[in-house]
């Protein structure tokens, strides 16, 4: 596995029509890392990993993966798992059969499907259509999708949206092992208490980045919970009072870190 970033982001800036939904977003993904791209609603989680993936033009600026922009890498079907909303599935199709139909396409052997329905914890639901299935069933889904091809990089949007403890559990004990192994992962969330029990490495955009750097250095090791970083680097919502200072100035986990602020760590230095 290569020794520089597995992910990269250059002044990535990604306009539709007058709305900057990424702008001038530099960062990086360290290898056999956890790291946590996190951000409220709209803040251009989900256009950064599109455009990282080849699914979004950047309106300037470069993401690239191993080096490569994702639709010039050698193998990236292999070397790269993707779970994402909209990628597509068989329609009527089972789990299972949808499963073996993406390992066939990857040349992968027939084993591998119960592999990954075993790791995700869907053996016993994989030959009930998914059309029946639970939110959170498709997302564990989704996850063994992305297991396949047991993949160098891991690229997982919201994946622990719709599930169940046992289903949080079993996310974060298989990201961690991914990572154990060497393997890199970049997950999206918005569950900041998990995220914080997960991830090595954090990344806080708000259409511009907030920070990049290790989960340690933004928590004091601990000190301060990352839900109090977040909102001192994402700034509050808009409306809420705590926006608007009607309930007085919140107590903030580091007074140094203000919304807008420049990153206060990066990812290219240990
Ligand atoms: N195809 C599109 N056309 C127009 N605007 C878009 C398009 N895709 C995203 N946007 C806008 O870009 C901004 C960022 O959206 P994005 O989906 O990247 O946010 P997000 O951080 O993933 O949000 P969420 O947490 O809700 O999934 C939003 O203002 C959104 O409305």
């Amino acid at each position: 596995m290569s020794a520089g970033p597995v992910v990269a982001f250059r002044n990535l800036t990604k306009s539709f029509g007058g709305v900057t939904a990424v702008e001038d977003l530099t960062f990086e993904v360290r290898p056999g890392r956890v790291t946590g791209l996190l951000g409220r609603n709209g803040a251009g989680k989900t256009t950064t990993l599109r455009m990282l993936l080849g699914l979004a033009a950047p309106t300037s600026g470069s993401a690239t993966v191993f080096g490569s922009p994702y639709a010039q890498l050698p193998r990236a079907a292999h070397r790269v798992g993707v779970c994402m909303d909209g990628l597509g599935s068989v329609p009527g199709a089972t789990g299972r059969r949808e499963l073996d139909i993406w390992s066939a396409t990857l040349g992968l052997p027939a084993r591998r499907t119960d592999e990954v329905l075993g790791l995700v914890g869907l053996s016993e639901a994989a030959d009930r259509p998914v059309k029946g299935y639970s939110t959170g069933m498709r997302q564990r889904l989704g996850l063994a999708t992305a297991l396949l091809p047991d993949p160098e990089l891991l690229i997982l949007d919201e994946p622990a949206n719709g599930l169940d403890p046992d289903g949080i559990r079993q996310l974060r004990e298989t990201l961690r092992a991914l990572a154990a192994e060497g393997r890199t992962v970049l997950v999206s969330s918005h569950l900041l208490a998990e995220v914080e029990q997960t991830v090595d490495d954090v990344v806080v955009v708000q259409r511009t980045l907030r920070y990049a750097g290790t989960l340690a250095d933004l928590t004091g090791n601990g000190a301060h919970r990352l839900e109090d970083r977040f909102f001192a680097l994402a700034g509050e919502a808009p409306g809420t009072d705590a926006a608007s200072g009607a309930t007085g100035p919140r107590p903030e986990a580091n007074p140094e870190a203000k919304p807008g602020s420049k990153p206060e760590g990066s990812l290219t230095h240990a």
